[in-house]
């Protein structure tokens, strides 16, 4: 099932803007994916079932679906089952969920993935953070594991660049699509993500968040 996702070696663009962004909404969202799509992307990471909607709609790539509704502090990408299946309702064709091994709402990880699988018929992506999160979310069920949350969950932070070291140890020993995703700012970040062993590399804030972007540069010449 997960071979099938996203090609090896392929770009998935994320799409997604806070409401204190002003390109926050399907409208701005759904052009920010059809852009990605123009230029080659494989598939599209989006938050929230209308946004989701929207794109799958525009779009004829996977569209990687999440659900943001818990708490910031805690597990909030995706965190139940309900979560899961408005944006697989709304044309997610995978799924993404934190597979972190922090407390959660509601069931464990496992019978998350499971219900997914049995009742929405999609591929899961576990959103990781360390390498034991990893072997967690994959006997857990998840189809691939990706970096995503590696310097958010209260770790320490080298530099505003990807975690190599996370996905390097991922890839070499889970039986899985490894995805590189999380602070890859250029090209050099996406090929140092493939040449760790991801399978697929997911940029976002450097494809389709000029505010981010611009508050960097900005910051850079303080
Ligand atoms: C930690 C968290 O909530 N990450 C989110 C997950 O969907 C998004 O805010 C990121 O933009 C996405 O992971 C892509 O990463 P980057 O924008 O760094 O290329």
């Amino acid at each position: 099932m997960s071979d099938a996702v996203f090609p090896f070696r392929s770009i998935v663009v994320s799409c997604q803007a806070a409401p204190a962004n002003p390109l926050h909404g399907p409208g701005p969202m759904t052009l920010m994916a059809r852009a990605a799509e123009a230029g080659g992307a494989a598939g599209i990471r989006a938050n929230g079932p209308a946004d989701v909607a929207a794109i799958s709609a525009a779009v004829s790539i996977p569209v990687l679906g999440i659900n943001k509704t818990g708490d910031r502090d805690g597990v909030y990408i995706t965190p139940t089952f309900e979560a899961a299946e408005a944006v697989v309702r709304a044309g997610a064709t995978v799924v993404a969920l934190d597979g972190t091994q922090r407390p959660r709402p509601g069931g464990d990880l496992a019978e998350l993935i499971g219900a997914i699988h049995d009742r929405l018929g999609v591929p899961v992506m576990a959103d990781v953070d360390t390498l034991a999160a990893g072997r967690y979310a994959r006997a857990a069920g998840a189809d691939l594991v990706g970096s995503t949350l590696s310097g958010y969950t209260g770790g320490p932070l080298d530099g505003d660049g990807p975690d190599l070291a996370l996905v390097r140890a991922l890839a070499d020993e889970l039986d899985c699509p490894i995805v590189a995703e999380g602070r890859y700012w250029t090209r050099d970040d996406v090929l140092a993500g493939f040449a760790a062993g991801a399978h697929t590399v997911v940029v976002g804030t450097a494809v389709t968040n000029p505010m981010a972007i611009t508050r960097r540069l900005v910051e850079a010449v303080r």
